[in-house]
């Protein structure tokens, strides 16, 4: 406000008048007599004499005005002369004082009375400001209290939404309590969050105030489209008074309650917009103000610090997630590792003991699954070993685990057993789930599944014993024909242990020339002519002595020694049998075992020739053996090598018949020339009619294929006499003679062997 001056308090009460007449005798109090003289030519007034108040005409109320204005001198002020300095100017004789303008002009008088008026009149409009600003300062006050009162909630709304953040992964609790404490805040009766992904779909959608069945209309509402859309495509606040009055506006899906007034903010931040956050109609029914759109965006920003704080914190988590899983569990089969096993095995060793309860330690490893991936390769290889692991899986319960070792090698462990009957009938599932063919592109693939076990505390109380015992138990059942379950025996282990010693030693024997052939003649049973010989391997070893094939092969199979083992009696043999040749032994057939392994390289029929070529052996004297069991495996695969090694021109015979599966429809796709009828059925012939059956059905069987059959393992006259009768004339033996040397055979081909009953043979 400015300062006061004389031009403010101008008298209302001044009458302009001529110096020379007298004053009314009926003249109103207070009037202030301005006194001009009179009027020269021209001029409106005369020239300004002074002011003479009431109080001065009282006295000689019969004078002229010009008489009456000296008394006093003339004091003039100026307009802009302050008051507060004009003020000072009145005493008791001076009680009005004229304004004049520069030039000495009168512009109007002011008096005692007409400053106090106007000092008056300021004081009131001061009053009047101040009360004004009171209630202004009063009613700030109160917005002031209520937006720290609103501000101190909205504090504590963000900690307690940053301490659900800290205790949970769940971005629905955060979203929950967000909503809930703003619509809370700003008196809202409905309130939404919703969030969309970076492909702008709605991910969480959050709300309060809302029934389930009203919400299943808005859910569905259609991104980007109205006013909601709007919020979040110009990342930008809405706030209307009527929403249903805005041209974006489109309408309520339905069974959606009607609302008035909208309070919609982006929740974004740094420009990436996360979604929305609305509100609608206020509990009052007063629409929504600039202030709780601040609050309600300040909220909103709270929100989307947290949400990226959240949705990095989960990043982070699922980072670690992603290591451990690599660390612990195995990328192809996504079973539990070899360290994860190890950490379950310790743990579930800790809980066996507290309960005293025993745990089942099982190794399990496919059986040929090498040839798997060799002849189908990697790709079916891995398809076999997932689907392995499936079947694996069902086998167990959930407090049981499976896992993967490595290659074809896995572990399981069965804790809490009280009874051993309950790890038996486990592993007997896990042989059996194996058992249906798998189908892996296109392919049938039959595999079987060698499982060791140990157990604790019954075999040791340690982690490593109990690994390796399972081991051991599982080598066992490989070299038990596989395809078995064997629990470990500290007899087992003094026989693997036995194993691991010839592994050893089996090593270079090969190269230290400890290996050679004996033959064992096979002979016509119809004129005792030797028609062929049969090459049994021999070790002698300098450490262990002279070792079975029975005990060595096994090992030399499972250590892939079998190979340059096979390939050297294969080249011997041939060699041996050219010298024969060359000796006169016209016509003498050599029959060579190959082992199951050799059947699982490619180029075997390529081998073959290379050591008919090597030897100038002739390949129709040469006889190839295999046993039922390679037949097994991939069938087409065998008939096509079996075709192969036909076609060079070799003899093919199955060794062992009877032992194994072989359907006789199989049987009669094969290229064979020969069956050798099983010892073990021999053995007993003519004392057991079991045998007696199975061998003269084998009998019958051959002559119905066309196929020649010979008896191995005849000892005895009675043996020989009964196959004679059966129409088997083919025969082989300790009753002629065990395998011999390669000087023995000479003499042999030319004695011949006796045979009782000359007219049938
Ligand atoms: N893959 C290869 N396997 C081979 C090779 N050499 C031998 N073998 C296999 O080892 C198993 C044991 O052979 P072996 O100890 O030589 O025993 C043979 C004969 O000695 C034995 N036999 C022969 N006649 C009799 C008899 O009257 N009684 C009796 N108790 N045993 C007898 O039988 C074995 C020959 O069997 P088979 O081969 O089934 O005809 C054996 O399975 C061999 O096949 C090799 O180089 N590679």
């Amino acid at each position: 406000m400015n300062e006061l001056i004389a031009a403010d308090a101008y008298a209302d009460n001044v009458v302009h008048v001529d110096a020379h007449i007298r004053p009314a005798p009926n003249r109103t109090a207070g009037t202030v007599y301005a006194v001009f003289s009179t009027a020269i030519l021209g001029d409106a007034e005369g020239e300004f004499q002074g002011l003479v108040t009431d109080m001065d005409i009282s006295f000689t109320p019969q004078r002229i005005f010009a008489d009456l204005v000296n008394p006093h001198p003339l004091e003039p002020v100026n307009a802009n002369t302050p008051l507060t300095e004009v003020e000072t100017l009145f005493n008791s004789f001076v009680e009005a004082l004229a304004v004049v303008d520069d030039n000495g002009h009168f512009v109007g008088a002011v008096t005692r009375n007409s400053v106090l008026k106007a000092l008056l009149n300021r004081e009131r409009e001061l009053l009047i400001k101040t009360r004004e600003l009171n209630l202004q300062i009063a009613e700030d006050h109160e917005k002031l209290t209520l937006w720290s009162a609103r501000l101190a909630e909205l504090h504590l709304a963000s900690r307690t939404l940053l301490s659900v953040l800290a205790h949970t992964q769940i971005e629905n609790d955060i979203l929950q309590s967000g909503i809930e404490a703003l619509c809370h805040l700003l008196q809202a009766r409905y309130g939404a969050v919703s969030l969309i992904n970076d492909a702008d779909e709605l991910t969480h959608f959050l709300h309060t105030g809302l029934s389930e069945a009203q919400i299943n209309g808005i859910r569905q509402l259609p991104q980007g489209r109205g006013l909601l859309g709007a919020v979040i495509n110009e990342n930008t606040a809405i706030r209307l008074e009527n929403l249903a009055a805005d041209p974006r506006s489109v309408g309520f899906p339905p069974g959606h309650p009607p609302m008035t007034s909208l309070l919609a903010v982006p929740v974004a931040n740094l420009g990436r917009v996360y979604g929305r956050i609305y509100l609608c109609d206020k509990l009052d029914g007063t629409p929504f103000l600039p202030e709780d759109e601040l609050l309600a965006m300040s909220f909103a920003t709270s929100l989307s610090l947290i949400l990226d704080n959240a949705r990095e914190i989960q990043e982070i988590k699922r980072g670690q997630q992603h290591l451990y899983q690599l660390a612990h569990f195995d990328r192809l089969t996504g079973l539990p590792n070899r360290e994860l096993a190890h950490d379950r095995i310790r743990q579930a060793l800790a809980n066996s003991h507290r309960h005293q309860t025993k745990l089942a330690v099982i190794f399990a490893d496919l059986d040929n699954f090498k040839h798997v991936n060799d002849s189908l390769g990697h790709a079916v290889g891995d398809e076999l070993l997932k689907a392995v692991a499936a079947r694996l899986k069902q086998c167990i319960r959930e407090s049981d685990t499976v896992a993967r070792l490595g290659g074809d090698e896995f572990l399981i462990l069965l804790p809490g057993i009280t009874d051993v009957q309950h790890i038996i009938a486990v592993a007997q599932k896990i042989k059996d789930t194996l058992q249906p063919l798998f189908k892996i592109a296109g392919q049938e693939i039959f595999i079987s599944i060698s499982i060791g076990i140990s157990i604790y505390p019954d075999d040791s109380i340690e982690i490593g014993e109990l690994l390796r015992d399972a081991d051991t138990a599982m080598y066992h059942a490989k070299n038990s024909g596989r395809n078995n379950f064997q629990f470990f025996t500290e007899q087992m282990n003094a026989i693997v242990q036995r194993q691991m010693r010839l592994i050893s030693v089996l090593s270079g024997a090969l190269e230290r020339g400890q290996f050679l052939l004996k033959y064992q003649p096979q002979i016509a049973l119809r004129t005792g002519k030797m028609i062929g010989v049969e090459a049994l391997l021999r070790w002698q070893s300098p450490e262990l002595g002279d070792i079975s094939p029975n005990e060595f092969i096994p090992v030399a199979e499972s250590a892939g020694l079998i190979i340059a083992i096979s390939d050297w009696v294969l080249m011997e043999a041939c060699l041996q049998g050219k010298q024969w040749l060359d000796q006169g032994l016209t016509g003498l057939r050599v029959a060579v075992n190959l082992s199951a392994v050799q059947f699982q390289q490619p180029h075997l029929a390529e081998k073959v020739r290379q050591a008919l070529a090597a030897t100038g052996f002739p390949a129709e004297l040469l006889e190839l053996e295999i046993t039922e069991s390679i037949m097994m495996s991939d069938k087409n695969a065998i008939i096509t090598l079996l075709d192969e090694l036909k076609a060079l021109g070799t003899q093919i015979s199955i060794d062992d018949f009877g032992t194994g599966y072989s359907s006789l429809s199989y049987l009669k796709r094969l290229p064979i020339d020969r069956v050798k009828i099983d010892q073990s059925f021999v053995r007993d012939v003519v004392i057991d009619p079991n045998d007696a059956a199975i061998v003269t059905a084998i009998i019958a069987m051959t002559h119905g294929l066309n196929l020649e059959v010979i008896a191995e393992g005849v000892e005895t006259q009675a043996q020989l006499e009964f196959l004679l009768s059966k129409g088997c004339y083919y025969a082989q033996g300790y009753h002629f003679s065990k395998p011999v040397g390669e000087q023995t055979i000479p003499a042999l081909w030319h004695s011949g062997f006796a045979v009782s009953r000359g007219e049938d043979c």
